[in-house]
């Protein structure tokens, strides 16, 4: 069966990488708008209403707008937006979040995709939580960078177009602490207090890094890396997408980089630290664009088409354990 896909904002920067990632492929039929139409009410509204599944690449107003234009009860809905992330009715479209979450994934009718700096949160904080290992009211904090793209269009063209462009190397920001991906993080990772959250945006287009410090020594439990990895490990075998590196020292730092899985779906977790001054931090790398949008997107469509959901996506192999 060809499904109808309408990628509503499909020129942004998520809606081009889902369309090359879902190039060639024959399972699809895209309902595409001419460009002097693609803001158009009643022309979107055409095409979601025709779609058996509408992405949604726009920004948050625009995304609420494209659901209520939904007449029917069978346009299936992927949103990339932030717009209904923690939203009554809606799945979160993070696969490896449990083991029931791909059976929810396949039969949602309204599906938010992650935002890019909660999936590695999430990744590595939620199956600690789940354990026991990390306390439901842990003090926890993410330190983060991405590449200029995750700022969409907008951050691009401040980077590589007009006069003076940005060049600042390391920018932080969200200094307020308010930032928009705090309440997902929270309730997906099983906390009862938001992380201390500090992004940073990176002078590269592409890629990032989320790192979780941990103070052990906090933890009567008197927990230890091998712990850590040992839980995380388990989580995630057998996945394509979500693997652990082995543990700290054997592992490749060169692996550790924003960029290192650009263009892929691969999200790699490593767990570092020092078990004599009771210190760990969790690292996960992966393509802010890939696992952290588009590719997600993907994957999540191609679960609810009830195909393999690694069709037209790369996954990337681990790094080995030696220097
Ligand atoms: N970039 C990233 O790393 C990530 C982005 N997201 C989220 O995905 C969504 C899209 O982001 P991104 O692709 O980066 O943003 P972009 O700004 O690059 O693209 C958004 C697109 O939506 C179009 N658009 C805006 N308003 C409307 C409207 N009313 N009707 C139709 N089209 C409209 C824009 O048009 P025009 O071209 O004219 O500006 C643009 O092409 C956002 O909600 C973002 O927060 C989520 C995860 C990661
Ligand atoms: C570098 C940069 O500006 N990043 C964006 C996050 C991009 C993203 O993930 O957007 P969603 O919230 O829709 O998921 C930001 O911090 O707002």
């Amino acid at each position: 069966m060809t499904a109808k896909i309408f990628i509503d904002g499909e020129v942004g920067t998520t809606g081009l990488q889902i369309r090359a990632r879902l190039d060639g492929r024959s399972d699809i039929k895209f309902l595409r708008l001419p460009e002097n139409l693609r803001k158009e009410r009643e022309a979107r509204a055409q095409m979601l209403n025709e779609a058996d599944i509408a992405i949604l690449c726009l920004p948050d107003a625009a995304a609420i707008e494209a659901v209520a234009l939904i007449e029917n009860k069978t346009t299936r809905v992927i949103d990339a937006s932030s717009a209904h992330r923690v939203a009554d009715g809606w799945t979160y479209g993070f696969a490896e979040l449990s083991p029931t979450q791909r059976a929810e994934i396949a039969a949602s009718k309204r599906l938010s995709n992650p935002g890019c700096y909660p999936q590695g949160y999430i990744a590595m904080m939620r199956p600690l939580v789940e354990a026991g290992l990390i306390p439901s009211d842990f003090p926890a904090t993410l330190n983060a960078v991405s590449g200029y793209s995750g700022g969409g269009k907008g951050m691009i063209a401040e980077y590589e177009q007009g006069e003076e462009p940005i060049k600042v190397p390391y920018w932080p920001y969200g200094l307020t602490l308010g930032h928009k991906h705090v309440p997902e993080m929270t309730a997906y990772a099983g906390l009862q207090h938001p992380p201390v959250f500090q992004p940073a945006v990176g002078h590269y287009a592409q890629g990032m890094i989320d790192a979780i410090p941990l103070n052990l020594w906090a933890l009567e439990s008197g927990l230890k890396m091998a712990d850590l990895h040992a839980c995380l490990t388990k989580r995630y075998e057998g996945e394509t997408f979500v693997k652990v590196a082995p543990l700290a020292s054997a592992g490749k730092l060169d692996a550790i980089t924003p960029e290192h899985l650009n263009g892929t779906n691969s999200l790699h977790i490593h767990v570092h630290g020092n078990d004599d001054i009771g210190q760990a931090v969790l690292l996960a790398v992966y393509d802010n664009l890939g696992k952290g949008a588009s590719g997600a997107a993907v994957q999540n469509m191609n679960i609810m088409m009830g195909i393999d959901e690694a069709t037209g996506l790369t996954a990337a192999s681990l790094p080995t354990a030696s220097h």
